[in-house]
């Protein structure tokens, strides 16, 4: 490629189920450049209809800044479900873009964003490396008593029926700046992390490696969430299907859009939901509480399954904004030993602070994550182990 002054940008782009966030950082030290958002993507008064438009809004954002392909050594793009198939950084070709979009039916609020996401910048940006990120992969090293299912052992291999986690990039991040906080190599942590926003998930971490998260096969599982059930009994979905007649295209609109926080009160913005409990919305108020019970009881979980416990972690918009969420959850957690101090939570440093009380048997951070800088990062890491660099 010609090129006037060498490329010195990394663009990540992180097409999440409601929002496609950028940010461009410098190739050298890696330090952030530029950043945006496409917000509220496909609702009533939101600034783009689906995901490809927001992709061209942040194309023409980036043009105006004077950012081209010409700057850029690789666009690293955030993908959720790498399923068996990816388990680290990938350059993507067409035949990775198919997979990615194969793997939608596991993903359906996210892969094919991820996946149109790809193929509008390949577009934009042709001849450098475009270098998918997968959300699972941090869990790849989760054992098989977690991440298999007690299914036959042929519906496991013949559809890859079991545990692939998500937020895996938050988690990674997370675990690393704990690491750094605790003074301790990264291969000497345990903890639990709890990425909670729009999507939410848990994940144990022992040796600064994933043993367990809380999603699945799918990021339905777990945790309550914006519009997803989290856990629920696979009967419920029998009995629906069997007695009220749901059809499978049913069944995915009641687990992907209509349930979680929505389905309990109606909002599935926790900012909405916290405005209607505050004014005494009985619905409101339910959801607040099953929200901060689901994610204790899988910290308790995890809290069993490490056996020793360095920190618990809150992360994502709802974790690392809400000290309300955070004291509820926490407030279930007095077994532990786990007590926040008020004042702490309530009042946010810069860059990630220690919320928990002087008497606390395990140390509770609010750690902003950064999943694009990981992306950005791993992306690097790839063009420069590879040798993909485009040389100008
Ligand atoms: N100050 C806040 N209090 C409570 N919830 C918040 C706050 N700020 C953001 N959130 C919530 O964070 C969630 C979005 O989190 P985010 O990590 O940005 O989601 P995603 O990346 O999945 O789109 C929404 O439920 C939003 O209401
Ligand atoms: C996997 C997932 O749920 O992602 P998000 O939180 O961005 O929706
Ligand atoms: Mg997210």
């Amino acid at each position: 490629m010609a090129a006037s002054t060498p490329a010195h940008h990394v663009l990540v782009l992180n097409a999440g189920s409601s929002s496609i966030k950028y940010v461009v950082f410098d190739a050298g030290d890696l330090s952030e450049r530029a950043r945006g958002q496409v917000e509220r993507i496909g609702e009533p008064g939101g600034e783009a209809g689906n995901h490809r438009q927001a992709l061209a809004l942040i194309v023409d954002e980036l043009g105006k800044a004077g950012i081209d392909g010409n700057d850029l050594v690789a666009v690293g793009h955030r993908v959720v479900h790498g399923g068996e198939a990816f388990t680290a950084p990938t350059r993507v070709n067409d035949d990775a873009l198919q997979t990615i979009r194969d793997l939608a039916s596991l993903a359906p609020l996210h892969n094919p964003a991820n996946a149109d996401g790809i193929e509008v910048a390949r577009h934009a940006f042709p001849g450098i490396p475009h270098v998918a990120v997968f959300d699972t992969a941090f869990h790849a090293t989760m054992p098989a008593h977690a991440y298999r299912y007690a299914v036959p052992e042929a519906v496991y291999r013949e559809h890859g029926v079991r545990r692939y986690g998500f937020h895996g990039t938050s988690h990674q991040y997370v675990t690393g700046e704990t690491a750094r906080r605790l003074g301790c190599p990264v291969d000497q942590v345990n903890l639990v992390s709890l990425h909670l926003g729009n999507g939410a998930s848990a994940c144990a971490v022992r040796g600064g490696r994933s043993i367990d998260t809380s999603m699945g096969m799918t990021p339905l599982a777990g945790l309550v969430m914006g519009t997803r059930p989290g856990d629920i009994d696979p009967g419920v979905l029998l009995h629906l299907a069997t007695s009220a007649g749901y059809s499978a295209d049913d069944l995915s609109a009641l687990l992907n859009r209509e349930s979680g926080l929505k389905g309990l009160c109606g909002a599935g913005d926790m900012r909405e939901v916290l405005r209607r409990s505050a004014s005494g919305d009985e619905a409101a108020e339910l959801a607040v509480r099953k929200f901060c019970y689901q994610a204790a009881k899988q910290v308790g979980a995890y809290a069993a399954a490490l056996g020793r416990v360095d920190a618990l972690v809150f992360t994502a918009g709802i974790g690392e904004n809400n000290p309300e969420i955070r004291a509820g959850i926490c407030a279930e957690l007095c077994a532990l030993g786990i007590h926040v101090d008020p004042k702490r939570n309530a009042a946010p440093q810069d860059n990630g602070f220690a919320i928990h009380a002087s008497g606390s048997k395990i140390v509770v951070y609010v750690i902003p994550t950064r999943e694009e800088f990981e992306i950005a990062r791993q992306t690097l890491t790839f063009v420069e182990d590879t040798g993909s660099f485009v040389t100008p």
